[in-house]
């Protein structure tokens, strides 16, 4: 029947006001007017429909998404949207297209690299979009190793160009969205050579194809690099390669404003250090740790849901049987997700406003807290991905067999965002980032005290000392309590790693032997920040009934489940003991009988609509069991009784004369 909530009930017991949720997590009232305004645009589209797109086949894929591409340009110029109305509404129409590449890497690029006049003359095409440009930085043969592309940029004094030369096959750049089919422009990243010498990779602005019939430019070989994982998600977008026979560009398209070649050949280094030329990474890994929390959110959302609609066994008497939601082990499963797509809301909301901070002191060449945010951004980038990976995978599995339907949204999902945990970064390769941070700070603690989010390490040796006080499991509420435990394991794992890469022949040696464990210290640092903004977010005032009691529970949630899941670190780092791991454990499934009441309002708080999940099983009305046969019906299959093939394949099988010794 439609009108009806079957989750009506669910929603009766929240004990908090939903509607000033929704503001706490949007980060504030305009925010969320912003994002609800610009989801209901979306949703109500018929353009921007998506539930057809699992039956499509490559070339509609892609088709489909310019179609949608083009229309959402149109609406940003007929409804003048700013850029961060743009940004959601891009976010909303959920397909990954060529325009992400054009906003939050193409863009930043020219800003960030660009010399004041370079600025001048390319943000304003690329903001109006009469160039579209894409982040060409992989090569097939090197990704995670920029120093590593071979791909050159030779200077040519004569006609002050440079040459732009893939030499090799594995120069060919591989990757990059957007650039098999569409892109006009394209920052590459090559190495410089000026007089044989070689000056280390640099970007430069290299126009692909013609602005008037987009045929490829002469010596540019262009294509697509092939089907990816997931059927309907990546695949509506052009990942492309690109080679390039000696072509040509004018001087003045080097980004120059980390160094600069001049007409007579000088290489000028300018007074910013070279790193700054990684800063366009620095600025997508940021909206990445956004883009986490709402792919979690999406995931948890479609659980959550379906947990109180499905039932499984416990019926007495006829009665009905138990909501799997109520069950401890859904719960234990369940929650912790929960817990952690708010702890990464509020991480991202703080990291926006260290990238912000940064930013700004980047303008007036001030680059001290460059290593901090660059740690900061390259390991929160992994931890969110890592975990909202997992997390996804984990609600397809709480949805048991129906989760694995296209139509519980889940599968999709997935494909979307597991490639998360590599692009922009190798989840690894980034937490070997924070290593080297981690190192260099503690390696200094006797010269330098550390700031920022590393302030905790300058307590080191106390921390190495101390133990855990804690003796019940209601001394587990307490974040003085939670946070010290969670900096004596990292501090302790880090200076464990420092005490024996000294026992190396070299720190190089050594820092290759002990990565894992550098890793696992870089993680545990990471966490520490996670929790603690966390906690810092709660001392702040948030208005509404009940919101900052349901948000310290799920505060509480997040921290006891790491402990629990990490309680190996913590005891063999030996500030708490096998009890206290326990109590920890206890306090968790006290905190989880908290969390059930608020569970569905909790989920409702995200103000996801029913086109963005695309879920059946996370349908706002809990109506899941006739919109499931309703969607299984629209499969292509279902079409005829008898379908194409059965007549020639399967009736000659049915109908064989058998010889009676195969009976
Ligand atoms: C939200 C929308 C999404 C849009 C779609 C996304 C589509 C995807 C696009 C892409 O994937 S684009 C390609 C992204 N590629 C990468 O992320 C490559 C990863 N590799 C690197 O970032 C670096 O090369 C490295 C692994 C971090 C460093 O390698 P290496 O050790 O060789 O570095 P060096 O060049 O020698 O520099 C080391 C020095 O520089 C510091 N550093 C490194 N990165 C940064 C940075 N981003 N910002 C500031 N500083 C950085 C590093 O810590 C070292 O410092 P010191 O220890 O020497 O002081
Ligand atoms: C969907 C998608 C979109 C992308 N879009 C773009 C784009 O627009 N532009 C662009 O330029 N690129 C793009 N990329 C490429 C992406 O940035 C790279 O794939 C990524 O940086 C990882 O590099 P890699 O492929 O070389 O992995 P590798 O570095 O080859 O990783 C392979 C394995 O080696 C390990 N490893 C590597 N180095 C080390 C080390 N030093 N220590 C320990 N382990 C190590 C890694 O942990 C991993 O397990 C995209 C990739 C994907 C999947």
């Amino acid at each position: 029947m439609e009108g009806v909530d079957y989750l009506r009930d669910e929603r009766s017991k929240a004990q908090f006001d939903v509607e000033t949720m929704k503001v706490a997590w949007a980060g504030s009232p305009e925010a969320f007017l912003v994002c609800d305004r610009m989801a209901k645009l979306v949703a109500n589209d018929p353009v921007f429909e998506k539930f057809s797109k699992p039956m499509l086949g490559r070339k509609e894929l892609f088709k489909n998404t310019l179609r949608k591409t083009a229309h959402a340009w149109k609406l940003v110029n007929d409804l003048h949207l700013t850029e961060e109305e743009a940004k959601w509404l891009r976010h909303y129409i959920d397909e990954p297209s060529y325009t992400d590449l054009q906003w939050e890497m193409f863009v930043p690029a020219l800003e960030g690299q660009g010399t004041e006049e370079q600025k001048k003359k390319w943000v304003p095409l690329a903001k109006t979009m009469q160039i579209i440009g894409t982040y060409a930085q992989t090569e097939l043969g090197h990704g995670s190793n920029v120093q590593g592309l071979e791909t050159t940029a030779t200077f040519d004094r004569q006609s002050d160009e440079f040459v732009i030369h893939s030499p090799t096959l594995t120069s060919s750049k591989w990757w990059p969205g957007g650039l098999a089919k569409v892109t006009t422009h394209a920052i590459v990243y090559a190495r410089l050579i000026i007089d044989g010498h070689f000056y280390g990779v640099h970007g430069f602005i290299v126009q692909l194809r013609s602005l008037e019939d987009h045929s490829p430019l002469p010596g540019i070989t262009l294509g697509d690099i092939g089907m990816k994982f997931g059927h309907g998600t990546y695949n509506t977008m052009d990942n492309g390669v690109a080679r390039f026979d000696r072509v040509r560009i004018p001087r003045d398209q080097m980004l120059m404003r980390v160094s600069q070649v001049t007409k007579e050949g000088k290489y000028m280094k300018s007074n910013v250090p070279r790193q700054l030329g990684y800063a366009t990474m620095v600025s997508v890994r940021q909206t990445i740790v956004s883009d986490a929390s709402k792919a979690l959110s999406r995931a948890v959302c479609i659980a959550t849901r379906y947990s109180a609609i499905r039932r499984q066994f416990g019926s007495r008497d006829g009665g009905p049987e138990t909501q799997v939601l109520d069950y401890k082990t859904q719960q234990s499963r369940l929650f912790p997700l929960v817990a952690s797509a708010f702890a990464f809301r509020f991480a991202s909301d703080w990291l926006k406003l260290l990238y912000t901070d940064v930013k700004q002191r980047l303008e007036v060449n001030d680059f001290s807290t460059l290593p901090e945010v660059h740690a900061c951004t390259a390991g929160f980038k992994s931890l969110t991905t890592a975990a909202t990976a997992e997390g996804i995978e984990e609600c397809r599995k709480l949805c048991g067999g129906h989760g694995y339907l296209i139509s519980s949204g889940l599968p999709e999902l997935f494909a979307f965002y597991v490639p998360a945990c590599t692009y922009e970064g190798e989840n690894v390769v980034m937490l070997l980032q924070v290593a080297r941070f981690l190192v260099k700070t503690v390696s200094d603690l006797g010269n330098k005290q550390p700031v920022g989010t590393a302030a905790y390490l300058g307590r080191a040796s106390l921390l190495v000392q101390k133990n855990c006080v804690v003796q019940t499991a209601e001394d587990w509420l307490n974040p003085i309590a939670i946070l010290e435990a969670f900096e004596a394991r990292a501090a302790r794992m880090a200076v464990g790693c420092c005490q024996r890469l000294a026992e190396f022949k070299s720190p190089e040696e050594g820092f290759a032997e002990l990565s894992s464990d550098l890793a696992e210290a870089s993680l545990a640092h990471c966490q520490v920040i996670v929790v603690s903004t966390f906690i810092r977010r709660l001392q702040q005032d948030i208005p509404g009934r009940g919101v900052k009691q349901a948000l310290e529970v799920l505060c509480n949630v997040y921290a006891l489940f790491l402990l629990h899941k990490h309680q190996g670190d913590f005891l063999a780092t030996g500030y708490l003991t096998p009890k206290q791991a326990s109590l920890a454990n206890d306090q968790l499934r006290t905190l989880y009988s908290k969390v059930r009441p608020n569970a569905i309002a909790l989920v409702d708080s995200f103000n996801h609509t029913d086109h963005y999940l695309s879920s059946v099983l996370g349908r706002y009305d809990g109506n899941v069991y006739p919109k499931l046969y309703e969607a299984a019906l629209k499969d292509p299959l279902n079409d005829s009784d008898i379908a194409d093939g059965i007549h020639q394949y399967v009736q000659p099988i049915l109908k064989q004369k058998l010889h009676s010794s195969k009976l």
